[in-house]
């Protein structure tokens, strides 16, 4: 049987001197602690960008601009896909409306960073676009 497409959700990478915004979620239960870049699930007739610019803009204030996809789409549970961008500030500073704490990782300490775990995947992606 044909199994109907996943819900996408994207989330943002965004890069500033050498360093990803990550995002400690505070809900669900499941999710709480865990980190991750900030974004959510894409509405119907928006386009992808569109998507993590309002997202971004509701949960931490600002404003930013896609620069690029990272390669692949991580599946989350069995109804949602995660996508990836890697995006830059245009604009405010990040002040978390409903994670309870952000922070700047520098390439070395991406590891070590309890990411939900549909983002390990982008990680390697990632740290090849921070390389200096
Ligand atoms: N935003 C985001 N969600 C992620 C990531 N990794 C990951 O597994 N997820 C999961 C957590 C959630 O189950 C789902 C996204 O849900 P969400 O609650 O952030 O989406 P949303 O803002 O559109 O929320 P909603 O009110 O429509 O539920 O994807 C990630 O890096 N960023």
């Amino acid at each position: 049987m044909t199994q109907p497409p996943r819900t996408l959700v994207v989330g943002a990478a965004i890069l500033r001197d050498g360093a990803v915004l990550a995002a400690r979620r505070t809900a669900p239960a499941e999710t709480a602690g865990r980190w991750e870049f900030p974004g959510g699930k894409v509405e119907p007739g928006e386009s992808p960008e569109a998507a993590l610019v309002r997202e971004v803009a509701e949960e931490l204030g600002c404003r930013i601009e896609v620069t690029g996809w990272l390669p692949g789409a991580a599946p989350i549970g069995d109804t949602h896909e995660l996508r990836v961008a890697c995006a830059v500030l245009t604009g405010g500073e990040p002040t978390p409306t409903e994670h309870d704490r952000v922070r700047w990782v520098g390439a070395a300490g991406l590891d070590d960073v309890d990411w939900l775990d549909p983002d390990r995947p982008f990680l390697p992606h990632l740290r090849e676009r921070m390389a200096p």
